[in-house]
């Protein structure tokens, strides 16, 4: 985990809230969240009443009044203290995002020479040179050469990650320094809309929009506002007929007390939050509707390579095969990864130095390198006399050799089943007609990934691991990870396959990916997080990006997911429970103030009617700041499935919400009665 982690909570992020607190005060914010708005216009009325006693016509109590006044300004004003707070971490990131993207002098390519302008002129399509030292002026994707890239600024790691043109790393982020070489970089973003600047709106909130499920328990907590509203008026005239008086203070924190202000108050700050803790693990979340969505996966897809594994595939033996020896095997295999940058490429070249193996390299001298492509699984060299050499998955050689009339080696397919069976990936080497032999990759699963499925599992997650490699190897590692399904020889449309399959079915999907190619598979899943090493075109697809490209990171961010939904469930069901013990204190209280006799109902056995209203108030308003670590931090989570989460949320936070509140005004009860 990166140095990025900030600490909760600053002394400067508590002042601020503070500060907000009273600004959120500005009543046409405050509609925005209809329950603490009509705690604010009773906060109002119960003012003018205690200003102007005589106005309204009944003798008013006015320590009473100016008592309950108070009990609910601190009421809406802890409401917005939560949200500030929630929102607090997020600016204080973007201000020192903002610090970061200073004015940088671009070198633009205007007719092939170079012209000095600012970055902020920069715009789509133009081309910029930058060299060693240098920062990166704006978003683009390298067209040439190749530098060692400081990144830091974004994603708070030190290591410098290489940047080439083509391929899967080519793309660059604007506030970044090359720390060696050159490169040439072609513009993708207009000024303003650049990775630096969407990050800034993102974690400063700017763009955040209510999510569905936000909206949808709003509608909630407003029609129980309103029922209540109707209720507590229609009071009025019935207590007047049964000449029984309730005053218009008295009325307002009965109001107070049944509508729902404890979630009204924290729920904005749970989504805050929420959102804030996928940033903390240094990933972006476009939206608070992704990381909702996360929440809700049922199936998620994981690459093989790199994420179940550790990805550094590495050649580990040479096994040849029918008539040829063990010299001609290496030989070819070595020259078809001369010109081979892939991992397993280079480890092939490492793999003939370290076992003191020569070749011939003039062979390969003027030859037409062929490119690994996962569309031909294959990668290698058509050499300059005409011999084509080649190396690849298993099925591919052997089709590419049958297709030239070549035969097979009949110890092939048993030699490349030994090396799949223990989970290693076999290449065959070919040239021409003739198959050499095997190369044997070698893979380890990352250490704790089967206990990582088993907590998936545990969700109602399932897994399903994509693969383009043999089937064999495939179920070992599935087999040894511990995923639910797989599926292998698989090419990138088939990923998309698997996610519209699975969403056919009504399921939500997540998957990871970095290339080009993932694009169309990360816009389709439902979560698509996209690795920052990876191409612009992956990026702009996902709603998410994952900073330090840590593809096993999805896991943890369906987890935060999980229980952002979990903590606005259990604090709504919290918050709703807990007004039923304000009943008992305030219902009978009001009317024990005109009916002494009715204080048999007094079953709490609280101090006075007047303390009773009080103390229930007082419970109402500090159980918002009491809290809001856990509307922050969110509530405890253990794997378990949604059903079974459910009834033990409604256990814990809805027993818990009737009893604490009785403990709670009890207690505020025994205080407040000695001083009234
Ligand atoms: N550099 C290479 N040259 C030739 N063949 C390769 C090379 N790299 C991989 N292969 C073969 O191509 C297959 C498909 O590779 P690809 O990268 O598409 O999938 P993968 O890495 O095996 O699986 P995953 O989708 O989990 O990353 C590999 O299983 C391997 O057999
Ligand atoms: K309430
Ligand atoms: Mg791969």
């Amino acid at each position: 985990m990166s140095a990025k982690r900030k600490k909760l909570l600053t002394g400067s992020i508590v002042k601020h809230a503070v500060k907000d607190s009273f600004i959120k005060l500005n009543p046409i914010a405050m509609m925005k969240n209809p329950v603490m708005f009509v705690v604010e216009v009773g906060t109002l009325i119960v003012l003018l009443m205690s200003i102007f006693p005589g106005y309204f016509g009944t003798e008013e109590d006015i320590g009473f009044n100016l008592t309950v006044f108070f009990i609910l300004l601190f009421t809406v004003l802890f409401a917005n203290f939560a949200e500030a707070l929630a929102e607090g971490r997020g600016k204080a990131q973007a201000d020192s995002l903002k610090k970061s993207k200073t004015q940088i002098t671009a070198n633009k390519v205007v007719n092939g020479g170079i012209k000095l302008v600012p970055s902020t002129e920069l715009r789509k399509g133009d081309i910029v040179a930058v060299s060693q030292g240098e920062m990166i002026p704006g978003d683009g994707e390298v067209i040439e050469g190749l530098a060692s890239v400081d990144e830091s600024a974004i994603t708070g790691e030190s290591a410098p990650v290489i940047k080439e043109a083509g391929g899967d790393f080519n793309s660059v982020t604007g506030g970044t320094r090359v720390v060696s070489d050159k490169i040439i970089v072609r513009i993708t973003n207009d000024p303003g809309e650049s990775f630096i600047d969407r990050m800034i709106s993102l974690v400063e909130g700017a763009k955040r929009q209510k999510t569905p499920n936000e909206i949808a328990l709003n509608t909630l907590l407003t029609s129980l506002t309103i029922i209540f509203l109707i209720v507590v008026i229609t009071l009025a005239p019935i207590a007047n007929y049964l000449e029984i008086e309730l005053t218009v203070p008295v009325l307002i924190s009965l109001l107070v007390c049944l509508i729902p202000t404890t979630i009204g108050g924290l729920l904005s700050a749970i989504g805050i939050a929420g959102m804030d803790r996928v940033t903390q693990f240094n990933v972006l979340a476009m939206s608070g509707k992704a990381v909702e969505a996360s929440g809700d996966i049922n199936t998620m897809i994981l690459d093989k390579t790199g994420t179940i594994t550790f990805g550094n595939r590495m050649a580990s033996a040479l096994i040849p095969v029918g008539a040829a020896g063990g010299t001609a095997l290496a030989e070819w295999a070595a020259i078809s990864s001369v010109k081979d940058e892939t991992p397993e490429g280079r480890s092939v070249l490492e793999f003939m130095k370290k076992q003191g193996l020569s070749y011939n390299d003039t062979v390969a001298a003027g030859g037409e390198f062929i490119e690994f492509k996962a569309e031909t699984r294959m990668s290698g060299i058509d050499l300059q006399d005409g011999r084509k050499v080649r190396k690849g998955a298993v099925d591919a050689v052997r089709k590419w050799v049958e297709a030239q009339g070549g035969a097979i080696p009949g110890d092939l397919s048993a030699k490349s089943d030994d090396i799949a069976r223990e989970g290693g990936t076999p290449l065959a080497v070919a040239v021409d007609a003739q198959l050499f032999g095997l190369i044997y990759l070698k893979d380890t699963v990352k250490p704790g990934m089967r206990e990582r499925f088993d907590q998936l599992r545990k969700m109602g997650i399932k897994t399903i691991m994509c693969t383009g490699d043999n089937p064999l190897t495939a179920a070992t590692i599935a087999r040894e990870a511990g995923v639910d399904d797989f599926i292998a020889e698989s090419k990138p449309e088939d990923k998309i396959a698997v996610i519209r399959r699975e969403q056919a079915e009504g399921k939500l999907v997540a998957m990871t990916g970095d290339g080009t190619n993932d694009a169309p598979a990360l816009a389709q899943a439902d979560v698509g997080l996209a690795m920052n090493s990876g191409t612009t075109a992956a990026k702009e697809a996902a709603n998410m990006v994952d900073l330090d490209s840590d593809p096993s990171k999805i896991i943890e961010v369906v987890a935060i997911g999980k229980q952002l939904l979990m903590t606005r469930g259990a604090l709504t069901t919290f918050s709703i429970s807990n007004d039923v013990a304000k009943y008992f204190a305030i219902i009978p209280a009001m009317f024990t103030i005109a009916i002494p006799q009715m204080e048999a109902l007094n079953v709490m056995n609280l101090g006075s009617p007047i303390s009773a209203i009080l103390s229930a108030l007082i419970f109402n308003a500090i159980i918002i700041p009491l809290l809001i670590p856990l509307a922050m931090k969110g509530v405890a989570y253990k794997p378990m499935s949604s059903a079974k989460l459910l009834q033990r949320n409604l256990f814990i936070y809805g027993l818990g919400g009737v009893i604490v509140p009785f403990i709670g005004i009890k207690l505020i009860d025994l205080i407040v009665h000695v001083w009234i």
